[in-house]
């Protein structure tokens, strides 16, 4: 440990340091311009913001401004000292446009309701990159943070899929780090840190932090990439660290990572940290941070684990939620059709449902398995530029996948539920369900990938005749009307695209694939409570898979049966709810949530896709001791988010494990 330390007043570093202090300029306006003001209080016509938008975890002191009227009013900005007193931005004479969001939200989608950020006060350099991004007004989610996160309260946030959360909690954060730094300099240990469930959601974070305020220096870490590069950036001296669970608790065992500088931690897509079985590294982490934080948390869901965390962790949290229990789930501006299909026609259908709905944009097309998602991929590529993406797939590879598709080098992405959440590809017109969701929130996060930032998308539903009760299910819980589009007949001679792939059989063979139908409904939709409402978590089985699947097919609470029947073709849907019905794919296991390598190191950065402008990178491969793929234990028959904890020692990080605590400047 000490000679980790001692390592930390390396040449390297000292070249940082002049770096690093030029970097910092002051903005002082920002500084200057800030005010503080007793709360004022809310007004009668709260009730048509509060049943929109903010309910309160715990009882709260009226919140006033923001989230307390309708219709636009100008106002000052009300604060009180945050964390390491950091104190809100300025935001003299900004409008908070605060009428109802969710009609606001249908409206302006950045539109002309939005709020000005160039009236917000915060730094110039966020205001400019963002302009240079096209972002020049705020997002409901982010109006409704703006100010309760500038107040530095705690909060739960749950807004619609590609609505902008990351920027909700973004702005406020660089904002705060930027002045903090301009005034007591930058220093070593990271100031915000950012939990996310996946390698590919964390790097989306970083790229949005980076290009938001490239000033700040944003680390990413994750398992697949040295550890080293990682604790060399962090050696330099890092202002926000994003990273799955697993590689941070790897980086502070080792005494790289100092936690103890922390003022903002965000869990972002808290719920997906349960199902990807990262809950004892999240508790691990938030146990070693500051007492003096301010936490915010983005879930999609309320499961017990999440209560529980905001009850422990959170102090008198708000609740920011904009999507409700009624409300469709689903961003507007998706259109969503279903279509019915023969088990073994389905592969047959994909084509002529791309050519005909993506009209040449991009598309992901979304398997079970990744099996599936390999061999439709491979069928596929006769007639399309395609390629697949799911957890077997290398680091690395994941990445030149993911950029390839971003930048358009090919435009079909088939690709099981490790893309489902998070990922903010832009311009992705159409998504296809080659097979059932697991569950409603995962049809919400994969149709969630299209209409975002409020574009149009389209979402189709490729469904068995005996699964037509699960879409009259998600129809139900997620708000929303399937059009059914008129069945595609496919010749005899084409039924099956591929048949050049080995196995054979009577229709669909993928191998082991073979049965027509012969399913059965498992029936038994579980609806598992979650104070957001209804998350899904149903089970319905087309024809039952496993065969060369392996048994898949067991339900957890509130999942139907799921007939697991050796050698047939199924409609692969597991019910799995555990305590909120929110399921991963069946795919996660290896890949999925696999926490590993940096893509940014200060000076150097690393290669694979990174957006980071500056820095050179280096490819990342190989799996640190501490990656968290080790952690995913799949059990047979279904999805387990099992995992044993590879730290049951956690150091003697309570005292920062010997490292440097004092904030310095370089
Ligand atoms: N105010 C804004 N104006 C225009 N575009 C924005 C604004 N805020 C965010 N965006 C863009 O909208 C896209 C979606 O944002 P983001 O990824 O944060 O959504 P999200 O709510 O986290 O989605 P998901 O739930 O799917 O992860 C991003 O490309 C982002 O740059």
């Amino acid at each position: 440990m000490m000679n980790i330390i001692s390592r930390k007043s390396s040449s390297l570093a000292s070249v940082k340091a002049p770096i690093r202090a030029l970097a910092s300029v002051p903005h002082v306006h920002s500084l200057l311009h800030f005010h503080i003001h007793p709360p004022i209080s809310t007004s009668a016509s709260d009730a048509v913001v509060a049943r929109n938008v903010v309910t309160s975890a715990a009882p709260i002191p009226p919140l006033s401004g923001l989230l307390g009227f309708s219709g636009f009013r100008v106002r000052n900005f009300r604060s009180q000292s945050g964390p390491l007193d950091f104190r809100a931005s300025v935001v003299s004479r900004a409008e908070y446009a605060v009428a109802d969001f969710s009609d606001e939200e249908k409206s302006s989608k950045g539109g002309d309701e939005g709020l000005e950020i160039s009236k917000l006060g915060i730094a110039q350099e966020i205001v400019s990159a963002l302009a240079n991004k096209g972002i020049t007004k705020l997002f409901p989610i982010q109006r409704a943070v703006l100010e309760p996160a500038m107040q530095g309260r705690d909060m739960i946030g749950r807004a619609r899929t590609g609505t902008g959360k990351t920027l909700a909690f973004g702005i406020p954060i660089m904002d705060k780090v930027i002045q903090y730094n301009a005034k007591h300099g930058r220093g070593r240990n990271p100031l915000a840190l950012v939990l996310a469930p996946t390698r590919e959601l964390a790097r989306q974070v970083e790229k949005e932090f980076c290009e938001s305020a490239p000033n700040l220096d944003t680390l990413c870490v994750y398992g697949g990439t040295p550890i080293s590069r990682q604790m060399n950036s962090l050696d330099y001296g890092v202002d926000v660290v994003v990273g799955t669970p697993g590689r941070i608790i790897d980086l502070i065992k080792r005494g790289a990572l100092n936690l103890s500088e922390v003022q903002f931690v965000v869990l972002d897509e808290a719920d997906q940290m349960l199902a990807v079985g990262f809950e004892e590294d999240v508790e691990m982490i938030l146990e070693k941070l500051p007492q003096n934080r301010q936490s915010m948390m983005f879930s999609a869901t309320m499961p017990s684990w999440i209560r529980k965390l905001t009850q422990k962790y959170l102090k008198n949290p708000l609740t920011i939620d904009l999507v409700g229990d009624s409300d469709q789930k689903l961003a507007e501006g998706i259109s969503l059709y279903s279509i019915a299909s023969e088990m073994y026609e389905k592969a047959s259908i994909v084509g002529p449902l791309i050519t005909e709905h993506a009209k040449g944009g991009k598309c992901i097309v979304f398997t079970q398995t990744k099996r599936d998602a390999d061999r439709l991929a491979y069928a596929m590529a006769r007639n399309f530029r395609c390629e697949a993406l799911h957890g077997d797939i290398s680091q690395s590879q994941r990445e030149r996948t993911l950029s390839g598709f971003r930048d358009g080098h090919f435009n079909v992405l088939v690709a099981t539920d490790v893309a489902a959440r998070g990922l903010d590809i832009p311009n992705v017109d159409l998504i296809i369900h080659y097979e059932l969701p697991n569950s409603s929130e995962i049809f919400v996060h994969r149709s969630g990938r299209t209409g975002r930032a409020g574009k149009k998308g389209t979402a189709i539903l490729i469904y068995a005749e005996q699964q037509a009760r699960t879409v009259r299910f998600i129809e139900r819980d997620i708000g929303c009307k399937f059009s059914e589009l008129p069945r595609i007949a496919i010749e005899g001679g084409s039924r099956d695209m591929f048949s050049d792939m080995g196995g054979g059989g009577d229709g669909g063979r993928f191998g082991s694939f073979g049965s027509r139908g012969g399913g059965r409904v498992g029936g038994g939709f579980g609806r598992s409570g979650s104070s957001f409402g209804r998350s899904g978590g149903y089970g319905e089985s087309g024809s039952g898979r496993s065969g060369s699947f392996g048994g898949f097919g067991s339900s957890r609470s509130g999942g139907g049966s799921s007939s697991s029947r050796s050698g047939n073709f199924g409609g692969s849907s597991f019910g799995r709810s555990g305590e909120f019905g929110d399921t991963i794919g069946s795919d996660r296991s290896s890949g999925f949530g696999n926490s590993s390598g940096s893509h940014r190191s200060s000076g150097f950065g690393n290669f694979g896709g990174s957006d980071r402008s500056s820095g050179f990178r280096n490819p990342g491969s190989g799996r640190s001791s501490g990656s968290d793929s080790t952690r995913l234990s799949r059990t047979s028959g279904g999805f387990n988010d099992s995992f044993s904890s590879r730290f049951g020692d956690f150091g003697d990080d309570r005292s920062n494990n010997g490292q440097s605590t004092g904030r310095r400047s370089f």
